[in-house]
């Protein structure tokens, strides 16, 4: 940072704008002098909406843009979704801050059914999360899984047009957005675990911006940390993130940490799942084990096969 302003790299669609204000107003609660600005733009990610993620180039089209503003030096901190961030950093930058964790289930919305177990035979659920579908298909093999790419507001209009009779999305971003009564259902993670970092907002500035990092500090939320830390470990050792049919999700109780992991096919037909329990402070050591078991399981021919897919 170097002027008394702090400037805010974000997307535009209104979640990334939601959370982008959200850290702004929090810095602003404790720092009353600060001035914040968001700087918000497009990203690649944001333009290509027609292909499924895992298809065009996947990791990190999200955050890429938000870097080389940082880099660049026009901005301070770049705000992310967790779920989006790759699990290495450029050179110069890292993440400094993981704020509080939101509800991190899937959401089943429907303007018909009022929950996953009431869809019909053959009904059709729109997601573009491979992870979502192999879930959804392990259970429900009649189920057809179209896809369904966009902002929120988007994937809730496609809905509305009667193009799916449900879609699937992330519980925090209908929260934050104010649309918790588009909410049917709250899928648990014992039939949906989410993806690694799923409702977890983070921080990423320059990593020798001491003024920038002291200022925001404040916001780091240290089980919330703890768990995504154990849950990217997992995903770093697989080296998939968002766009892999790959989840993973750790809870904490006291000093104890439980992770639970899985890797399947989109058609969930194959379906490797691996758990661990352990104290807190091994949070990263217990990813990789979990990615370790589900490797000798053969979850590397599985994402192979994904990566290779068309
Ligand atoms: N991949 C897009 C994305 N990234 C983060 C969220 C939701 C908010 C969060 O997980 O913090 C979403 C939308 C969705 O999955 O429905």
């Amino acid at each position: 940072m170097t002027s008394n302003i702090l400037r805010i790299a974000t997307r535009k669609s209104p979640l990334a704008l939601w959370q982008a204000e959200y850290v702004k107003a929090r810095l602003q609660d404790i720092h009353p002098e600060l001035e914040v600005e968001l700087v918000a733009m497009s990203t690649r990610g944001d333009k290509i909406l027609d292909a499924p993620l895992a298809k065009v180039g996947g990791k990190g089209l999200f955050v890429k843009e938000l870097e080389r503003c940082l880099l660049d030096g026009e901005a301070d901190i770049a705000v992310h979704s967790m779920k989006d961030v790759p699990m290495e950093f450029p050179e110069g930058l890292g993440l400094s801050v993981i704020c509080e964790r939101e509800d991190p289930r899937d959401a089943f919305v429907s303007n018909s059914f009022a929950s996953l177990n009431d869809l019909p035979n053959g009904a059709v659920v729109g997601t573009s999360s491979l992870r979502r579908q192999c879930q959804l298909m392990k259970s429900r093999p009649d189920l057809e899984i179209r896809w369904l790419r966009g902002n929120v507001q988007t994937r809730l209009s496609k809905l509305d047009d009667g193009q799916y009779d449900a879609i699937i999305l992330a519980t925090a971003g209908l929260l934050r957005l104010e649309m918790k009564d588009r909410i049917a259902e709250r899928i648990s993670p014992e039939k949906s675990l989410p993806a690694g970092g799923q409702g977890a907002v983070g921080i990423e500035c320059r990593v020798d911006d001491e003024k920038t990092i002291e200022l925001i500090k404040a916001l780091h939320h240290e089980a919330t940390a703890t768990r995504v830390l154990a849950e990217r470990a997992m995903n770093r050792r697989l080296e998939g993130g968002c766009q892999v049919p790959i989840a993973c999700y750790a809870e904490l109780q006291e000093d104890q940490i439980w992770l639970r992991g899985l890797v399947g096919s989109p058609d969930g037909k194959t379906m490797l799942r691996h758990e661990v329990r352990g104290n807190s402070s091994d949070a990263e050591a217990l990813g990789i084990e979990v990615a370790e078991a589900l490797l000798a399981q053969g979850a590397q021919a599985i994402l192979d096969d994904v990566y290779d897919a068309e």
